[in-house]
């Protein structure tokens, strides 16, 4: 375990049961469709390759790069789309991956930003839920875990940029992005 983090949630191999488990679970529920599947760089990175690898059928995939967190710990509420869509999603199926919700301010704006280019559908798969610091009221379609209200890096989550290449999800020391 890296030193600056103080307890792993999820190991390696727990996180791949569960994605494979969501894969099973979109794979039903979206039988005969034709699925586009956008990932929200960068922390969905990882989720979002491996997610993709257990759908049982072809999907379109695209990314979307937007932050909200930059260098802090704490969200600054307002969404900056620095990469936008390829293309067009009008009378798509669509399925945001995000790899957590906190305050849900992202995904709110998120949903709202595709559902009025006038997808066919707007779904949300996130592999991690904070609800205790959620500010506006928003939930996924379909969830791996819940995490406590601390600070969660690895696998995709970032603190200023560093963890996100840790193969487990664990808690951050809170002296590391307090000083
Ligand atoms: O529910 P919220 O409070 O809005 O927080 C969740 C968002 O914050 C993180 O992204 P971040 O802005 O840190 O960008 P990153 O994915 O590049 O790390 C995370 O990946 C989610 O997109
Ligand atoms: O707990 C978190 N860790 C990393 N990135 C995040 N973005 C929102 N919450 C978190
Ligand atoms: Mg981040």
């Amino acid at each position: 375990m890296h030193t600056d983090v103080q307890e792993i949630l999820f190991t390696e191999e727990e996180v791949s049961a569960k994605v494979r488990e969501l894969g099973e679970q979109i794979t039903r529920d979206y039988q005969g469709q034709n699925l586009l599947v956008i990932g929200i760089l960068k922390g969905a990175a990882m989720f979002m390759g491996d997610l993709v690898k257990r759908i049982g059928m072809l999907v379109e995939m695209d990314f979307m790069a937007v932050s909200s967190y930059g260098k802090s710990s704490e969200s600054s509420g307002v969404v900056r789309i620095i990469k936008d869509l390829d293309k067009s999603i009008e009378d798509r199926h669509v399925l945001i991956v995000e790899d957590i919700i906190d305050t849900g301010l992202t995904l709110h704006y998120l949903k709202n930003l595709l559902q009025q280019r006038n997808a066919a559908s707007v779904k949300v798969v996130s592999l991690l839920d904070k609800p205790e610091r959620r500010k506006v009221e928003i939930s996924p379609d379909y969830l791996g875990f819940s995490v406590p209200d601390h600070f969660i890096v690895g696998y995709g989550l970032d603190f200023a940029e560093r963890y996100r290449n840790l193969p487990y999800i664990g808690v951050l020391k809170p002296e590391v992005y307090q000083s």
